[in-house]
């Protein structure tokens, strides 16, 4: 077969797939779960929506659902910021964060005070505030460059922030001032604790489509090429950010979304979920009914019938 050929087979295949899951996965959204309600802007989502959309390594996009449907990338937004921070300054970032899976709630504050302000991995809230804090210095514009690499890599310009969503996170965001205020007091912040949080509640709050972010996270699936070819990551890093997101980025369901799914994956309480094969695929589901620890049921559900067709999946 030419690789026309190939890629068109690949694209009927995946396509049926994709349908398949719609069929089998999608009329479960919504009835196991809850939508998350502690940011009161994203309350208002219909918890049955379902969509998923799989983007190939030039860019080749389908979906099922409401694919083309915007919604709040929420904690989706760490995988970017922490691969903007490694792409500018490599392994210094290590000093402040760590890399192991928590175990504990993605807005957990204990481990953060036995651990002397170190969070556990970049993928939690107090991880994820200092890479927005290290973004933010090195940038000067932390959710700037985090929407812009977004709307690049989509090449989409409607992506943007949702000022709702990212008001009604800063009126209820106590616990992450908490996290910010605990780490500030260990000497793990250089911005002021209000800056990070703005510039953290705004990149929490952009909003696109699945099929802009399976599209935008393509560059893990190519080994840390851009879109337009360039790399932004070097193979190592991209195989280490994918690492950090398959033992950290459904927080202390990480295990077991590595047991049903196989694939690096981060979820975020919008009801999104990015997942990578490697070599071959960006994925990306939504789904905003959350369980207990904030992953959306029918998007991991999506996942794991995804790995369990195609036999795709890291292990
Ligand atoms: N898991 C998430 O998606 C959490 C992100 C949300 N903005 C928060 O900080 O609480």
């Amino acid at each position: 077969m030419t690789a026309p050929q190939q890629q068109a087979a690949d694209t009927g295949e995946l396509s049926a797939v994709l349908a398949r899951i719609l069929t089998e996965v999608g009329p479960s959204a919504g009835l196991a779960g809850r939508v998350a309600d502690y940011i009161p802007a994203l309350s208002a989502v219909d918890p049955a929506t379902f969509g998923f959309a799989a983007t190939d390594l030039t860019g080749h996009t389908i979906g099922v659902g409401k694919w083309r449907t915007p919604f709040s990338i929420q904690s989706v937004s760490k995988v970017f910021s922490l691969a903007l921070v490694l792409a500018i300054e490599g392994d210094q970032l290590w000093r402040r964060v760590g890399r192991e899976p928590s175990g504990n709630p993605f807005n957990s504050l204990v481990q953060l005070e036995h651990e002397s302000g170190i969070p556990r991995n970049p993928l939690i809230n107090a991880g994820a505030l200092v890479v927005t804090d290290r973004l933010l210095t090195l940038t000067g514009d932390a959710r700037g460059a985090v929407r812009d690499f977004l709307r690049a890599e989509s090449g989409d310009d409607r992506v943007d922030f949702d000022a709702a969503v990212a008001r009604s996170e800063a009126e209820h965001g106590d616990r992450n001032a908490a996290l910010a205020h605990l780490m500030a007091s260990y000497g793990n912040l250089e911005n002021p604790v209000a800056d990070v949080l703005e510039h953290y509640f705004w990149q929490c709050s952009i909003a696109m489509t699945c099929g802009d972010l399976a599209l935008a996270g393509s560059f893990l699936a190519r080994h840390g090429v851009r879109a337009d070819g360039s790399r932004l990551l070097s193979r190592s890093e991209a195989k280490r950010v994918n690492s950090v997101m398959l033992t950290c980025g459904a927080y202390d369901a990480a295990g077991e979304f590595a047991y049903r799914v196989g694939l690096p994956g981060k979820s975020g309480v919008g009801g999104g979920i990015l997942a990578v094969v490697p070599g071959r695929y960006s994925l990306c589901t939504w789904s905003p009914a959350l369980d207990e620890r904030g992953n959306s049921v029918a998007g991991v559900a999506a996942l794991d019938h995804f790995t369990t067709l195609t036999g795709l999946s890291v292990f």
